[in-house]
């Protein structure tokens, strides 16, 4: 399994749920790689009782950075001959309130890509509207619905946008197109991207830092928010390890 955050205080977040510290600066030792890396770690990151391959990449920032840096652990895994059986986007992320508290976890029914398409005098219209491409990804249902009831956490969708929300108006904005958006980040759509390409899964995990809408960053909580994480994936990876070994 690979597991893609954007930058590495998420990485050694998830990476402390598998009792592997990075080491080093970038982590190696333990399979745990600072960035998308030409070949894939040799390092197992041993957990609970079984054994899950597992690698954690600090993939960048934004859906285009996460994307490459996905892809090219993958193409990797592949040209090595052991390919991933899925990939997990996982950070913090913005939770539209009052559904996703701060310090919260979500998990994606679907990954979309919110500011994927043009402007027009009639609003908004996604590249799928305008007849190419698509905007919108969806984790297997079963995975999605394991991982929910293990962490503890809501499902719905997750936007991917390239602009952090910084307003009421927008936050709005983006709740009316999409009903059942719990929370927005900004990387998922790009790993979704890359492991489609690869036909691989993907599941997306989120723990809330912060409110969606008016811009205070002071408001941020990002410590408690890797610390959901990390305690979040100790309780799902026991799932992701039974769901890969019978379900695939
Ligand atoms: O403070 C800023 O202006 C700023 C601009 C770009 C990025 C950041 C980050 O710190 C984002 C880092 C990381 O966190 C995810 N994230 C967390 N909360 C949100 C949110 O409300 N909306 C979108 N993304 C969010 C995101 O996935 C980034 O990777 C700060």
């Amino acid at each position: 399994m690979l597991v893609a955050t954007a930058v590495s205080v998420e990485r050694d977040a998830v990476a402390r749920a598998c009792g592997a510290l990075p080491t080093g600066s970038d982590g190696e030792a333990l399979g745990v790689v600072g960035r998308a890396h030409p070949f894939r770690p040799s390092g197992t990151t041993a957990h609970g009782g079984g054994a899950l391959d597992l690698q954690v990449i600090a993939a960048g920032v934004g859906p285009a950075l996460a994307a490459a840096s996905t892809a090219s652990a993958l193409t990797a895994a592949v040209l090595q001959g052991d390919p991933y059986d899925l990939v997990v986007s996982a950070g913090i992320g913005g939770g539209f309130q009052p559904e996703a508290s701060v310090g919260s976890l979500v998990v994606a029914d679907e990954i979309v890509a919110a500011d994927l398409g043009a402007e027009t005098d009639d609003g908004f219209v996604s590249v799928t509207e305008l007849g190419f491409g698509t905007v919108r990804h969806q984790p297997p249902e079963d995975l999605v619905r394991l991982v929910g009831d293990a962490v503890g956490a809501r499902t719905g969708a997750v936007l991917t946008v390239s602009t952090v929300t910084g307003t009421a108006e927008r936050a709005r904005a983006l709740r009316e197109r999409h009903p059942t958006a719990l929370a927005e980040a900004m990387e998922g759509f790009g790993v979704a991207e890359a492991a489609a390409a690869h036909g691989v899964p993907v599941l997306e995990v989120r723990a809330i830092s912060n409110p969606v809408g008016p811009r205070d960053r002071a408001a941020w909580r990002i410590p408690d928010a890797l610390a959901a994480l990390t305690e979040g994936f100790g309780k799902l990876l026991p799932v992701l390890e039974s769901w890969n070994r019978h379900d695939q």
